[in-house]
């Protein structure tokens, strides 16, 4: 424990640790609003028909001030979120690959997707949305090393939620961060295969005081395994 470094809210933005770099306000309120609603507009497309007419329901009877459109979410009993296998690593959460963004259906869109790929490091991604229930979190692991190469970039957009890194080989290492909506991560080579990650719950003491719990989507862009860079 001695050894733990906690890392506020108001740290800085940079490098926290070899390999991980971290820019806690990248996006704007506005831009954040853009990229949730296209993230919301295709998980709420992949998800079933009993719940896209619950929420279709829930949208009209709250004059269109909340859903995809809006950029908000709505409660959680309106998601289908999947409990996860007990031995899985991510509880509580609905997910998609992502083929392609709604650039038509959402305004504005493009020039915020510019700004996040002006960040990847490589060619050659794969891009996942994953969406968080309000008790929804993701257990310590190193991604899969035979699905995705050297680095990961990780988008946070709604609840903030505390990232949890450990050093593998060294678990009393291990930095702590919360990661604002509009933060982006990137961890690479050491931070992406000698580290695990998780991200925690949303009643887990922070500092001195507790993270509010709610709603999280990220955007997690991958390079392919066979980009060699
Ligand atoms: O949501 C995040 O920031 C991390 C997601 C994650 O670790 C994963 O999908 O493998
Ligand atoms: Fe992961």
């Amino acid at each position: 424990m001695s050894s733990r470094r906690l890392l506020s809210s108001l740290a800085r933005s940079g490098t926290l640790l070899s390999d991980f770099h971290f820019i806690s306000d990248f996006f704007s309120v506005s831009e954040q609003r853009t990229l949730l609603s296209a993230a919301l507009l295709r998980l709420d497309a992949a998800g079933s028909r009993r719940f896209q007419k619950k929420r279709k329901t829930f949208i009209a009877s709250s004059g269109n001030a909340v859903g995809p459109t809006a950029g908000t979410f709505l409660p959680d009993e309106y998601y289908e979120f999947s409990e996860g296998h007990y031995d899985g690593v991510i509880h509580s959460y609905r997910e998609m690959h992502l083929t392609s963004w709604p650039i038509l259906e959402v305004p504005g869109l493009s020039p915020v997707l510019n700004r996040l790929h002006s960040l990847l490091p490589s060619p050659n991604i794969q891009t996942h949305l994953l969406h968080l229930s309000s008790i929804g979190e993701i257990s310590p692991h190193v991604d899969n090393v035979s699905a995705s190469g050297r680095w990961i970039l990780g988008v946070s957009l709604g609840a903030s939620r505390v990232l949890r890194l450990e050093n593998c080989s060294k678990p009393e290492e291990v930095v702590e961060l919360l990661l604002p909506s509009g933060s982006v991560y990137i961890q690479r080579d050491a931070a992406r295969y000698e580290y695990k990650h998780s991200i925690l719950q949303e009643t887990q003491a922070f500092g001195n005081g507790k993270v509010t719990g709610g709603q999280r989507i990220s955007i997690i862009i991958r390079v392919s395994l066979f980009y060699k860079h």
